[in-house]
């Protein structure tokens, strides 16, 4: 086994985790997806743990975020997609025929790539999806969103500005307002799709942070580029190429004992 350039350096608490051992958040059954006639994921099954960092890793069209945008449906916005599977959220069939999608968007919450706050007020932002919901209540609304924006450690910064625009925010701020927004409605889980691939070093770290706190709360799914953030941040990691799940396994395991020759070859940089 050659070594693999990944250091895992941040003192997490996945150390001795197991599949086995959690509960499930999502589970996925023979699950495909195809653009048109393109197959982009194929027959990927797999339990995400509630309460846990799962990251998704894999070389440039392996299929991470097309997997991701199944966790809410998001790939029903794309006309030619087609879907063959399972998938449940907490047992409930997730492409059920007459499944609320809006309501399941409100259980999955995602956080896209580049920040895309609305250009309305911090509090607005925040407090978007609670008025969606028909939420009038002002001491509700204010104390959804200072426990959004704590939750999101912005709180600090912001709470004496509430009113602003929130495009007069740094990038870094931006993308943790767009968590805040993401968490206020109190989502059962959390997707991250390359979260930080648009930051600053400083700014990322603090993501990185934010998201070892959230998982208290939040069962959490992020694809990432970057490899040494998925050893840093998650608990689990799956590993994909060219639309299949290849291994997927505890995050210290993946990286430093890696079961399958195109995982290793992977995480050595021999490809990718
Ligand atoms: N809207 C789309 N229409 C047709 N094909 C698509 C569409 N979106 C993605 N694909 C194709 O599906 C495959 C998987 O793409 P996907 O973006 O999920 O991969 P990825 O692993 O997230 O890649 P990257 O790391 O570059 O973001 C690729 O071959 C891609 O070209």
């Amino acid at each position: 086994m050659s070594e693999s350039n990944v250091s895992i350096t941040m003192d997490r608490d996945s150390r001795n985790l197991r599949l086995e051992d959690e509960k499930v958040a999502i589970e996925v059954n023979d699950w495909n997806l195809y653009y048109g006639s393109k197959q982009a994921l194929s027959n990927v099954s797999m339990k995400l743990p509630e309460n846990r960092v799962t990251a998704f890793i894999g070389p440039s069209g392996c299929g991470k975020s097309t997997l991701l945008r199944c966790f809410n449906r998001m790939n029903d916005l794309i006309d030619i997609v087609r879907v063959e599977g399972e998938m449940t959220l907490h047992g409930d069939d997730m492409y059920a025929k007459g499944m609320d999608v809006a309501a399941l968007r409100r259980r999955v919450g995602m956080v896209f790539q580049k920040p895309n706050p609305f250009p309305k007020s911090i509090y607005e932002n925040v407090c978007y999806g609670l008025r969606l919901q028909g939420i009038k209540d002002k001491r509700v609304l204010d104390e959804s969103v200072e426990w959004a924006l704590k939750g999101a450690g912005l709180w600090e910064e912001v709470k004496d500005r509430l009113n602003d625009n929130a495009l007069g925010m740094s990038g870094g701020q931006q993308q943790r307002l767009c968590i805040a927004r993401a968490i206020a409605i109190k989502p059962e889980v959390l997707l991250l799709d390359e979260p930080t691939s648009a930051l600053d070093p400083i700014s990322t770290l603090a993501i990185e942070e934010l998201i070892f706190e959230l998982k208290k709360d939040f069962t959490i799914l992020i694809v990432t580029h970057n490899m040494q953030q998925a050893a840093r941040v998650s608990d689990y990691t799956a590993f994909m190429y060219m639309g299949e799940l290849i291994e997927y396994t505890d995050t210290d395991t993946l990286f430093t004992n890696p079961q399958v020759k195109r995982t290793e070859d992977y995480i050595t940089g021999r490809y990718g």
